[in-house]
């Protein structure tokens, strides 16, 4: 009997990286005092038993840091093992555990390169597994049962964090502390209860199966770095972001993606240079950058980054460059990505 329930269920491999989820405080009321990535993927694995009413659940530990240290390396390396996965036949569900500070980026990076149409879940925790009220275990729980359901394939890279199934596109880390951290400007698509998903929404940009970049052919990733706006910024960190050999720097602006008079000229520069310069907004709950709308992009040879968040842009710019360098092919992407 056992033997024929195991056969009927899904097969979910846990790929774990480290993060708070992973994380150990001195006592149950350290919530924010604490260090992450020190446990591993079996324990985590272990503490929740009812995972194998879900699927039959294997770990793998991939790495073991905080997230906020990822390289561009880690998600190659992240990206090239979820591939080799999506390919094996007795796979049916990719869940990673994540630390939340670089999550909604390693999420976007993995719905843009990965050609699968099985379930994708990127999952972390605002809590260590030793605070009260650790909310990693119920989260790894919703994620292994959206990755063990048929309801799941199709529909990118997903996030399961407090109880919600979000798209690993659109979300954000919007607040730290607070367990309700993660929300996307456009609304979940989804909620899972007991285990169980409900879905309200799909999302609308292409991506896995229907994106043109493919993590097999990705040897590196270019340099592509973010310089932050506020009122008296000048040009200095933009000259040497590109002067240590960014090929494209994200302007996180002001507002509307708004670029002060001191600093157009240094961007018309860099530009000139070779520099692809890409305008985001830094506002909290989501920018919305229009073309020509602030600033004379098609005078200047910019790019808008549309709705998507600097750390977001600089992931689609990275795997954009490495198939072009025309910035007209670059905004199509941010459009249709
Ligand atoms: N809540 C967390 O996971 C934060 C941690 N610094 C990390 O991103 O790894």
């Amino acid at each position: 009997k056992e033997v024929e329930t195991q056969q009927k269920l899904a097969n979910v491999v846990v790929l774990a990286t480290g993060g708070t989820i992973a994380g150990a405080g001195a006592s149950s009321a350290n919530s924010a005092t604490y260090q992450a990535a020190k446990v591993g993927i079996e324990q985590l694995i272990a503490g929740i038993p009812e995972l194998s009413h879900l699927a039959n659940v294997r770990g793998e530990q991939v790495m073991q840091i905080a997230s906020e240290s990822i390289t561009n390396e880690n998600l190659l390396q992240l990206g090239r093992r979820v591939a080799e996965l999506a390919d094996s036949k007795d796979v049916d569900g990719i869940v990673i555990t994540h630390g939340t500070d670089t999550l909604e980026e390693t999420a976007y990076f993995l719905n843009l390169v990965e050609k699968t149409d099985k379930p994708i879940i990127v999952v972390g925790s605002m809590r260590p597994g030793t605070a009260m009220s650790a909310d990693g275990m119920l989260n790894l729980y919703n994620a292994v049962a959206v990755a063990s359901s048929k309801d799941a394939r199709g529909k990118g890279v997903l996030v399961t964090m407090n109880d919600e199934i979000q798209s690993g596109r659109d979300v954000s880390k919007m607040i730290n502390i607070k367990t309700e951290a993660f929300k996307s400007p456009w609304g979940p698509l989804g909620m899972i209860v007991e285990g169980k998903s409900y879905w309200f929404r799909l999302p609308a940009k292409r991506h896995t199966m229907d994106s043109e970049f493919d993590i097999k052919t990705i040897k590196s990733l270019p340099d592509v770095e973010i310089a932050y706006s506020y009122g008296n910024v000048d040009g200095t960190a933009y000259k040497a972001l590109a002067q240590s050999g960014a090929k494209a720097i994200i302007h996180a602006g002001t507002g509307n993606g708004s670029v002060s008079s001191r600093v157009v000229p240094t961007l018309q520069a860099l530009r000139k240079d070779g520099v692809q310069i890409i305008r985001s907004s830094h506002v909290n709950a989501g920018g919305f950058v229009l073309r020509n709308a602030e600033q004379p992009d098609d005078k200047y040879d910019w790019v808008v980054a549309h709705d998507l968040n600097p750390q977001k842009a600089r992931i689609l710019t990275m795997v954009a460059l490495t198939k072009t360098s025309d910035s007209k092919e670059l905004q199509r992407m941010f459009w249709e990505y």
